[in-house]
């Protein structure tokens, strides 16, 4: 069994990682932190996992997380690069949900979180945790920072376009038009997601700057080889809990006007046990991703132009964060990736 702790159990990421992992049939779940909480029985604050987990939060204490052999950070910013360092000495094995870890340069990590980086001879070591870009570096890495849950998304519904300097859609005029259901601004107090300001309302919001750009630009770089990428992203909060819709635009080049990109895309993910391509034509809902580890991508040329329109759904907890950590841990302890991953979208 991998003993698995959680630093960070109260959040929505950490809540969500207790019910996937209370269900994994390889995880002994050892720690679970929370300074506010501790010595509270985790069922006590989410009766949800009444009789599947038993134990109590606890202090983040460092010889409990270093006897564990993976620990999460399910915490805002900053922490993980505080207190992993001295458990990947220890030889844990550490996956961060934060962007501690998913920026390569620590210059750009400090204009757009607002801290200098504090492990910076870690930065080289860490790999990025998607899968259907990383998968060999991940199963041989100590370090994973987890993709952000809007980058997700937009990764991969660009990834096959731009592979390997693919020349068929202009990579400086890319658009990601993404909207979230407020559960991805996590469990914190916060006015704007109160019932009152949240529901029955629709905004767009850090259109000026997003800090998930800097990083949805470093991944589509590396996934075309180059750097001639350029991308507007809009995110918007929307009246659901959970789910993330991005709609995608890229100019098809003159020259690859005859792709067949349904093809292309149906050929990209063919082998992927988490990417759904839908048949021509669909058009994905949130709901049909709902607690599951899937994305689903829909791909559209209206009128059969030059706009290439590509639509993603995903779970912003589970293949936007939490499920993406478990699908990154089994690949590190060379289990099958979807152990534990196979539950299907809640209806309705
Ligand atoms: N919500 C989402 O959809 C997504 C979130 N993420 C990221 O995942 C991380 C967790 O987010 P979320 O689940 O919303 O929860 P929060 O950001 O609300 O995290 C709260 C948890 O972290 C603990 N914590 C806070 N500060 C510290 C500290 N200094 N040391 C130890 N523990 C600490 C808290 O417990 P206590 O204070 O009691 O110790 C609590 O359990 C964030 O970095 C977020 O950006 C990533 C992708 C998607
Ligand atoms: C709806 C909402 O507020 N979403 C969050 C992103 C959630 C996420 O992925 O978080 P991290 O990159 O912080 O890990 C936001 O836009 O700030």
């Amino acid at each position: 069994m991998i003993k698995v702790g959680i630093v960070g159990g109260t959040g929505y990421t950490g809540v969500e990682l207790l019910r996937l992992l209370a269900q994994h049939p390889q995880v002994q779940l050892q720690a679970i932190t929370s300074r506010k909480e501790a010595g509270m029985p985790v069922a006590d604050m989410f009766p949800s996992l009444r009789g599947r987990v038993d134990i109590a939060f606890s202090a983040p204490d460092a010889a409990t997380l270093g006897a564990c052999d993976v620990v999460f950070f399910a915490t805002p910013h900053g922490v993980a690069m505080e207190q992993g360092p001295a458990l990947l000495e220890a030889g844990v094995k550490v996956i961060d949900l934060a962007a501690d870890f998913r920026l390569r340069d620590p210059v750009v990590f400090e204009k757009w979180y607002g801290m200098p980086h504090s492990a910076l001879a870690l930065l080289d070591k860490a790999v990025y945790g998607l899968p259907e870009v990383n998968r060999d570096r991940i199963r041989d890495a100590r370090l994973i920072g987890l993709p952000g849950c809007y980058p997700t998304s937009v990764q991969l519904g660009f990834l096959p376009v731009l592979r390997d300097g693919a020349k068929l859609v202009d990579g400086t005029t890319l658009i990601a038009d993404c909207k979230s259901g407020v559960s991805g601004a996590g469990r914190k107090a916060e006015v704007h997601t109160l019932l009152a300001e949240a529901s029955d309302n629709f905004k767009a919001y850090g259109v000026k700057g997003h800090r998930h750009l800097p990083e949805i630009e470093q991944g589509l770089r590396a996934i075309a080889g180059h750097d001639a990428i350029n991308l507007t992203f809009v995110p918007h909060l929307v009246p659901m809990i959970r789910g993330i819709h991005s709609t995608l635009y890229a100019r098809i080049l003159p020259e690859a006007r005859e792709t067949d990109f349904q093809a292309l895309f149906e050929a990209a993910y063919a082998n992927e046990p988490f990417v759904d391509v839908m048949p021509a034509g669909s058009h994905p809902e949130t709901r049909s991703v709902r607690s599951a580890n899937t994305v689903r991508i829909a791909v559209h040329r209206p009128g059969g132009g030059d706009q290439l329109v590509v639509l993603v759904v995903e779970d912003n907890l589970v293949k936007g964060a939490s499920g993406q950590g478990v699908q990154c841990m089994n690949l590190m302890f060379g289990l099958p990736e979807s152990t534990g991953l196979t539950m299907l979208p809640v209806l309705p």
